[in-house]
């Protein structure tokens, strides 16, 4: 297994009481290697907290992360994040902005240029190399990030509601590019957000996350037979959307309902 969370409790202090509060608990989650992951939830529910132990920023209370079996202590180029906000270099052209990733990772002067280069050819930016962050839109922006974290050879890319930014038009284009991108790449993909329709269209599997504590309601396999044409026009796209609203609100018993009428069993609770 890729990434393991083994009974995960993240609890902090509130200022004024002594019992502290329970941003997750007592998560259990499974990723492999190679696995696309969406964490939908509403806000509050502990999705970036969920993130945070991942990357190491922070400690579990109580439990264990393990990455390959080993325990995660502390932030790692094993692991590239992307953020909503695009947290680029003003100052560096777009490629440069790349490079530093590479930089990182000691990868000697003259190579990191063309590699950097590649990166942004893989994100869709050819051309786009020598302009500076406010000389590009949103959604180049968040190309770049993610050709930047691309450039650290991460095992795993987590990405925490990068395309919540952007207009409707430009996050379905690059949702469809991270798809292929991480076909391309065969990285290990952990997506969080809150749009449901985005963790449908995204996950191979969709982890759903209630809040007060933040606990994983269920997780949903989502296949499709084709992903040909206008996907989200799909009724099982529909149907998926429907189960993790669903799920969301708490009415559990009509969501077994409304799948098994499908004869596809989501591995989701009756
Ligand atoms: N450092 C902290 N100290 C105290 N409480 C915190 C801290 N970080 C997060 N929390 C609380 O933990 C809960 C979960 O927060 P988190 O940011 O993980 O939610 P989220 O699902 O990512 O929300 P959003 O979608 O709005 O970003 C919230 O109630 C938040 O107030």
């Amino acid at each position: 297994m890729k990434i393991e969370f083994v009974s995960v409790t993240k609890e902090f202090a509130v200022r004024g009481s002594d019992r502290p509060f329970a941003a997750v608990s007592d998560i259990s989650l499974d990723v492999a290697e190679g696995e696309f992951l969406t964490l939908v939830g509403p806000s509050g529910c502990g999705k970036s907290t969920l993130l945070d132990l991942l990357t190491g920023l922070t400690l579990p209370t109580r439990g264990e992360i393990r990455i390959d079996g080993v325990p995660v202590t502390g932030p790692g180029l094993d692991r590239g994040i992307v953020f909503q906000q695009y947290a680029l270099f003003p100052w560096r052209t777009a490629v440069a902005n790349v490079e530093f990733g590479l930089e990182a990772k000691g990868v000697p002067r003259r190579e990191r240029r063309e590699r950097a280069r590649g990166y942004l050819d893989l994100v869709g930016l050819r051309g786009f190399d020598e302009r500076y962050p406010h000389e590009l839109s949103g959604g180049m922006r968040q190309r770049v990030a993610i050709a930047r974290s691309l450039a650290y050879d991460p095992d795993i890319l987590l990405m925490d509601e990068p395309f919540a930014a952007l207009d409707a038009q430009t996050r379905e284009s690059l949702q469809e590019e991270l798809l292929r991108i991480w076909n391309k790449t065969g990285k290990t993909i952990v997506f969080i957000t809150h749009g449901i329709d985005e963790a449908v269209y995204l996950g191979q599997r969709v982890a759903v996350m209630t809040p007060s504590p933040g606990r994983i309601r269920a997780v949903v396999p989502v296949s499709f037979a084709s992903r040909e044409g206008d996907l989200r026009a799909d009724p099982v796209f529909g149907e998926y959307r429907h189960a993790i609203w669903t799920l969301l609100r708490e009415e559990v018993s009509s969501v077994g309902q409304t799948l098994t009428q499908h004869g596809r069993p989501l591995g989701l609770p009756a």
